[in-house]
């Protein structure tokens, strides 16, 4: 499963204004749908190489995008049948039917089935979910390789209805923008591989996929305070704010403090008893204080956090220290990331409603503070709107501990200076790519190992 890196994401609407402009612009729908058609037909091709196709054309411009890609694979010289529920009823896809020279078969259970389906039935259109009898007929495809038109048909696009396809795709070709059902969970695995066709359509830059791993650059003018001082602090369970402390240090910070209990992780991590926690959060050195891993909601997390706040530090909040911190951080400006996993998120935010992204987005304005919802499909948003969604991350992340590790690289990349968002987008990424290079086996110590 894999997404373009830094692509822009569009809602249902967003597409629909999207499109308005370029219409405007003087690029008809028409047009559009041509090089939609062509770009499916190129992928197509090329997947099939030389084997038999299927197109399932549907009653919208998701089917006028498969009649078009028919028709040009069959001016290539591809061996192609489509099948279609019924007549197109929009103008555009009326006019792609009319060009398709070929038979149009009725898709029913009599349909035999080839090598490779192409799944043009419904894409942002889809408005309710897949009858029984019509999830029965793509049941029967299951094991095919299978190319989605726009989205797997069964998926709502904006992804706040887990509105799930019987037949998932190998590969999903995205047309204009990706879509946050590409993106989020429960929708984005059925989508295999997906492909963006930019068909020319220009989209905002406010929501994107997770941008590829800055290249490492040092600078040569460079000292311990100015790569960037971090400060953990710690509460009961330790081990937790360890792990944030030497994942502050692997991600790029000069240097860093582990206050309260525990011990160094690596030895260049400097431990401080807590008796000087208010000495610490006062250094003007410091760029970010991390408070939250391993510290139970209770007085001792409170006193932390009032040292923390009180200090006026770019802040990380991670766990308990999220919900405790939400009302001082709502009051005021500062550069700050909270990273809430779904339960704590839930706790923080319970009346935030829609998609992962809208939630995100909800809890950032309500915050002031830049959100990273972590999961499978995390989804980092600002107050300001915009949002960068990680999927699909790194399995090998889902295990105890990386979340303290994320928190302590969202602090070195905050204490570097610059934009809290870009910090914790650049955060996310650190964190996925030092998984990804790992791989199976991995623990959450070895993300702070060499
Ligand atoms: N954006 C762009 O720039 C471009 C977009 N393009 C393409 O257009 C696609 C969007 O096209 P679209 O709006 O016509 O909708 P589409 O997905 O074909 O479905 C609508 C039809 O399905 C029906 N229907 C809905 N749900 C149903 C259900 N559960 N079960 C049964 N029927 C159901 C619905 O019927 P109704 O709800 O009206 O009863 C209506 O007839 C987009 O995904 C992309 O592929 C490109 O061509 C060019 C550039
Ligand atoms: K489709």
């Amino acid at each position: 499963m894999t997404v373009p890196a830094d692509a822009p994401i569009l809602t249902a609407a967003a597409m629909r204004e999207a499109e308005a402009a370029c219409a405007a612009a003087g690029v008809s729908l028409a047009e559009l749908m041509e090089r939609a058609g062509a770009a499916v037909a190129d992928i197509v091709w090329r997947m099939a190489a030389g084997a038999p196709i299927l197109i399932l054309c549907g009653p919208g411009n998701n089917g006028g995008d498969g009649y078009v890609a028919a028709r040009l694979l069959r001016v290539r010289g591809a061996e192609v049948r489509v099948a279609a529920l019924g007549e197109p009823k929009t103008d555009l896809a009326k006019a792609a039917r009319a060009a398709w020279t070929g038979e149009v078969e009725a898709f029913d259970e009599r349909t035999a089935p080839a090598p490779i389906v192409v799944d043009a039935l419904f894409g942002a259109g889809l408005s309710r979910r897949l009858s029984d009898d019509l999830a029965g007929l793509l049941a029967r495809f299951a094991g095919r390789r299978v190319v989605a038109v726009d989205l797997p048909s069964g998926i709502e696009s904006d992804g706040g209805e887990a509105w799930m396809p019987p037949l998932p795709a190998h590969v999903t070709v995205a047309l204009g923008a990706l879509k946050p059902a590409h993106l989020l969970l429960p929708t984005a695995p059925a989508c295999g591989r997906t492909l963006l066709a930019s068909i020319g359509i220009d989209a905002a830059r406010t929501m994107r996929t997770l941008p590829p791993p800055p290249l490492p650059t040092g600078d040569p003018a460079a000292h311990k305070y100015s790569r960037g001082m971090v400060l953990v602090v710690a509460g009961p369970m330790a081990g937790a704010a360890e792990l944030a402390a030497g994942a502050a240090l692997r991600a790029g910070a000069g240097y860093v403090v582990l206050d309260g209990a525990g011990r160094a992780p690596l030895s260049a991590v400097i431990c401080d008893d807590g008796d000087a926690l208010a000495e610490r959060a006062a250094d003007p050195r410091l760029g970010a204080i991390v408070v939250g891993p391993g510290f139970p909601a209770g007085e001792g997390l409170t006193r932390s956090l009032d040292v923390a706040l009180g200090s006026g530090k770019p802040l990380v909040l991670d766990a308990a220290a999220i919900a405790a911190g939400l009302t001082a951080l709502a009051s005021g400006e500062r550069r700050a990331i909270l990273t809430p996993h779904e339960g704590e998120f839930a706790r923080s935010f319970p009346a935030t409603g829609g998609s992962k992204i809208d939630r995100t987005l909800a809890a950032a304005r309500q915050s002031r503070a830049v959100v990273v919802h972590k999961g499978a499909d995390t989804v980092i948003a600002a107050p300001d709107g915009r949002v960068v969604a990680a999927w699909p991350g790194c399995p090998w992340l889902a295990s105890a501990g990386t979340g303290d590790v994320l928190a302590g690289a969202c602090g070195a990349m905050l204490a570097r200076g610059g934009d809290a968002f870009e910090a914790a987008v650049a955060a996310v990424g650190w964190h996925i790519d030092r998984a990804a290079r790992i791989g199976p086996g991995l623990v959450a110590d070895d993300l702070i190992g060499k």
